[in-house]
Formats: C-alpha cells, structure tokens, sequence
C-alpha cells in the first residue's frame, strides 16, 4: 500500500521553483560572450536576464543617503582576519602596519584589476607585496548589513579553508574582514569554466567533456570523502588554470553530511538553496545528501558536452528531473557518455551511482588516465617555457653586464633596443597598479572600477611591445599633472594599444608623454606605493619631451643616455 503511494508520488511532477516563473522553458543555444570591449569584461554580461547567478544586474547608484553600515559601524576593528593561516602567521610589520591609515588590502597587495564580478561579490587579481606571488582576492560587494549576512559570507571562507588541499580544488589562501567586508584570497586561475565554454565555438565538444567529468570527479570525491557535499556545482563555479585543469571553487553552501537531514537544514534559516538550473530533485524536498552534487555535475556536463543553456525552469527542467535526457542534443554524443548522463541523472537519489562508482566504469578510467597524460604534459611544458623565460631573461642581464663593463672606455657602444623582457616585467608592473590604494581606511578607491577595456591578466599583452618604461622625477612641462586625479577613462579607451599620445593618469598608474613616438613613449607609473617610496605622490617624465620631438641630431646623446643607464 505504502508502495503504491510512493510510487504515485514520485511520479507527480515536481513543484517548479517559484520564484523563476518567468524564466526559459527550454533548453536554448549558449549565450556567447560578445568580444570584449571598452568597459570591462563583465557589465555586459551581467545585464542579461538569462544568467541567473552569473549576471547580476548593476549595482544601484548611490542614493543620497548613506548605507545601514556606514550609519552603523558594526565593526570597530578594521582588520580581522578570520582564517587560521592569517592568525597564526600574520604578514611581517613590514609588509603590514596596523599602525598606518591604509587597509591591510592596500599594504599587503597590489591590485592588478577586475577578474570578475559574481552575485556575492568582486574578484581581484592582485600580486602579494609579502611573497611577491599573484593571486586572486574575493571581496563581498556589500558591507555586511546584519549578523545573519556576515555569517554566510564568512561560513564560505570557513569551509573553504577546512578542506585539504586537492590538484582540483582552488586553493584557499587567507581570509579576513574589514570595514564590514569579507575578504577571501585564493590561488589565481585563467577564467571560469562557464566564461571558457561560452568562448567556445558552438557545437558538441564530447572529448572537452570527458575531460571536465573527470577532473570535477575527482573533486567531488575528495569532498565526499572528507564527509562534505558542496550543493552548488556548475560551470560557473568551476575555474580553470593556464594549463586547462579544473579547479572546483565556491564553497558558500558546502555543508557536512551529519548537519543534513531536512529538518536540520531547515532549522538553518541562512541556509541557501544553489541554482535551479542544476539543482538535484531531491533537494525541493529538502533530501541533501552527497547524490545531489552527482545530479548537478550530469547536468553541468551536459551542458558543458551539447554546448547548450540548461533550463531554468518548464517542461524541460521536469524532463531533465524524470531521467529524460533531450535526445536531440545527446544524440550527437557517443553512446558510453550517454550512458554516464543518464546514470548521473537518475531522478532517485539512492539509483545515482556514488563518485567512486563513477570514476570505477570503464569508460571514466580510460577518459581519465589521458586526461592525466595530457595535464601532466603541459604543465610540464609551460614550467620548462617560464623556466626558459627565466634563464634567459638572467642570462641577459649577465652578458648585458659583463658586455658593457669589459668595453674599453674609448669605445662608443653600439646603441640597442631594451631587451624585449624589460619592457614586459616594467609595463607589467605598472599594470599592476591600475587601481592603487588611496589609503582611504574604508579603501574603496582602492578597487575603483577603471573604465578600461580587458582589465583580464592578459591585457597588458595589447600595450606592452609597444612602449619603453621609465620613471623619473621632473614633471613634465606643460602636461597639466594633477596628482589626485586617477581617471583611466582616457588610456583604457580603444588608442591605448596605439600611439599613446594622449594617455594620461595620475595619482594612480601610469602617464606618457604627449606626441611621444612609439619608439621611444616614455611611460612612467606611480602607485601610491611607489610614489610613498619616492617620496612624491607621482611619477613623471624626465627626457620625454626632447624624445618627442626625435630628431637624428640627438640621437647621439640618447644612445649616449641608454649607455649611462647601463652601466653597472
Ligand atoms: N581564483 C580565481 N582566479 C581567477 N578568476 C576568478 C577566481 N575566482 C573568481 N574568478 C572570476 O570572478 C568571477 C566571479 O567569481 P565568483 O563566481 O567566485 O563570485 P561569486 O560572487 O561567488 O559568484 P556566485 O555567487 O554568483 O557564484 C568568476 O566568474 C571568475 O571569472
């Protein structure tokens, strides 16, 4: 009896999720990220309706009245940190003075731009003044607005931290609070998967899928065996490095196996509920359980292997959720990829395979130990290519040396070219410092969005072969420096890989010389780092303005100059 009207209730369609009523009924072409241009990578994307967690819409404007937390300051201590790796190593005093006016972000970074922006906040590349690394740094895009607020943001560090480092599992670094936001550091990644495979070219891509099912895999099954489930996998929380390989991140809703049962769940009022679109069945009926995660991944990989949108909703989200697989988009796929989908997407969470079953079937094996052969060959390939960069950028530096201090005096030498890498590592520098810190202690200007067209790590490519570095002290004449002026808007805009005549930013990157040519543009860059250390609040261009006006009678003396300033 008791069967029969399970039986009848499993079979009842499940209640759609109310709140995305208006949402695609279908399963739909994939979005494509349109070529970035001026503003950043993201605006764009976040207006679109479509993209449910991946696209917020912009932030309101500021209104004339000040936020709940600037009218209360909830947190009289500017600087907490709240990872266990921050307490019990703290930076050194010279890197971090808790002294200084300037936020602990401004004294131990350098912000080196927008990586992206999700619902809970921004994502920053930046480079460690303490160990000189990059990393990306996740900052909550508002201050926390009560304890509730603050206790989920900072649950997500918590639980991040608690997991044992794992090759498919972004590294978690420090976190800390400050002025009322969390601050989450994490090893640096090459993108999200999401934004990767909307960069794909449309069509099936099945050999790219098995290699995303295997590595998110073995994720899942370094979670699932230290006894967490993450509940919110998806391409979008998926990041992907230089080298291709998966790193499972976001860890906002990660939860134990013995916290699960519903009414535990429920009693749990922060607790929120991951996207619709990949969510497992069971999870509406408050059934959590790690079967949930392997629902999630099926339909990711899905996705992922039919380069298609999942539906948020309709008659295709029930199909999907009965075990129905859309056989006009897996018809295209071999038969053992089927049969993986179909078993992920078994709507019974006890008839879903585990991890390790999955990771057992022949098909996974073989898929898995190529994927391992190709990881492990560029990865070693790009190691032995940064370290051929390093071997020959000293052996330059070395020759360079030596070239120059064996020529006998009378000798005039030949003039040359700064070496290509010297005007990598100088304008990657200043690249770097795109938004320097104000030392404002609520450290806003510090992330102030510049206007510029791909603030992304590879950006600095566009400009970098073009100019030659150069700080020095005199201001120069006539290019009306004002030292508190820090709008990017003119560089960033599309002539800045050009001729870079009209770039001028101050008081925070970077400035050139008006007409200079793209011989010899001299570019000069302050952070407030810098210009702390220079004793100036910037850095200006001292030679500039006779090499704009490169004449072949001055030649001499500027090959005369470049022998000076090589000289040991
Ligand atoms: N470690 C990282 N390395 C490189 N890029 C990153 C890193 N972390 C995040 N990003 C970029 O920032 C974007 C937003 O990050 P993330 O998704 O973590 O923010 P979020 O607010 O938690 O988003 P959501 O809650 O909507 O999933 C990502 O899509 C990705 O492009």
């Amino acid at each position: 009896m008791s069967t029969t009207v399970e039986t009848t209730v499993s079979r009842m369609p499940l209640p759609l999720p109310t709140h995305f009523s208006h949402a695609e009924r279908s399963f739909s072409l994939k979005k494509r990220h349109l070529p970035v241009s001026s503003s950043s990578t993201s605006n764009s994307s976040y207006s679109s309706p479509d993209r449910l967690s991946h696209s917020l819409p912009p932030r309101p404007p500021s209104k004339g009245c000040p936020t709940l937390s600037r009218v209360f300051h909830q947190h009289s201590s500017p600087w907490t940190p709240l990872s266990h790796s921050l307490s019990m190593s703290p930076p050194p005093s010279n890197v971090y003075d808790p002294s200084k006016q300037e936020t602990y972000f401004s004294q131990c970074f350098t912000n080196l731009g927008l990586l992206g922006r999700g619902s809970f906040g921004e994502v920053y590349k930046v480079q460690s003044n303490n160990d000189g690394r990059q990393y990306a740094v996740k900052r909550s895009a508002q201050r926390f607005r009560g304890n509730s607020e603050r206790n989920r943001s900072v649950r997500e560090a918590r639980n991040h931290e608690c997991l044992c480092p794992h090759p498919h599992i972004v590294d978690f670094v420090a976190a800390w609070e400050e002025c009322g936001r969390l601050y989450i550091q994490t090893e640096l990644c090459s993108t999200s998967l999401l934004q990767h495979s909307e960069n794909q070219p449309p069509g099936p891509d099945e050999p790219a899928a098995w290699g995303y099912l295997c590595d998110l895999l073995s994720a899942l099954q370094h979670l699932h065996s230290q006894g967490f489930m993450h509940l919110d996998i998806k391409p979008a929380n998926v990041l992907i490095t230089d080298s291709g390989r998966l790193k499972l991140g976001d860890f906002g809703l990660l939860l134990k196996f013995r916290d699960a049962s519903a009414t535990e769940v429920k009693e749990k009022e922060d607790v929120q509920e991951g996207d619709p679109r990949y969510m497992a069945p069971e999870l509406l009926r408050g059934d959590y359980g790690p079967a949930a995660d392997v629902f999630s991944l099926g339909v990711s990989i899905l996705e992922l292997a039919c380069n298609v949108e999942v539906p948020n909703g309709g008659q295709g989200w029930q199909q999907l959720r009965q075990g129905r697989l859309p056989s006009e988009l897996t018809n295209g796929l071999s038969t053992e990829l089927q049969t993986v989908l179909q078993m992920m997407l078994v709507p019974e969470p006890s008839e879903r395979p585990t991890v390790s079953e999955l990771l057992d079937l022949p098909s996974v094996r073989k898929h898995r130990w190529k994927r391992h052969i190709h990881l492990k060959a560029i990865e070693t390939m790009l190691k032995l290519a940064s370290l051929c960069q390093f071997v020959a950028y000293f052996g330059y530096r070395i020759f360079s040396y030596f070239h120059l201090s064996l020529l006998p005096r009378w000798t005039k030498p030949v003039p040359s070219t700064p070496p290509k890498d010297s005007w990598d590592r100088d304008l990657t520098l200043p690249l770097n410092v795109l938004h320097t810190d104000s030392g404002s202690p609520e450290d806003d200007d510090v992330f102030m969005q510049p206007t510029g067209p791909d603030l992304s790590p590879t950006f600095s490519h566009g400009i970098k072969s073009r100019l030659c570095v150069e700080s020095t002290s005199t201001p120069l004449p006539g290019s009306a420096l004002t030292p508190t002026q820090s709008n990017l808007g003119d560089w960033s805009s599309s002539n800045l890989p050009q001729t870079p005549s009209s770039i001028h930013s101050y008081g925070s990157s970077l400035t050139v010389t008006p007409s200079a040519s793209p011989l010899c543009a001299k570019l000069s860059f302050s952070s407030t780092n810098s210009s702390q250390r220079h004793g100036r609040s910037w850095v200006t261009i001292e030679e500039a303005l006779p090499r704009a006006s490169f004449e072949p009678k001055n030649l001499l003396s500027l090959f005369e100059d470049t022998t000076t300033e090589e000289q040991p």
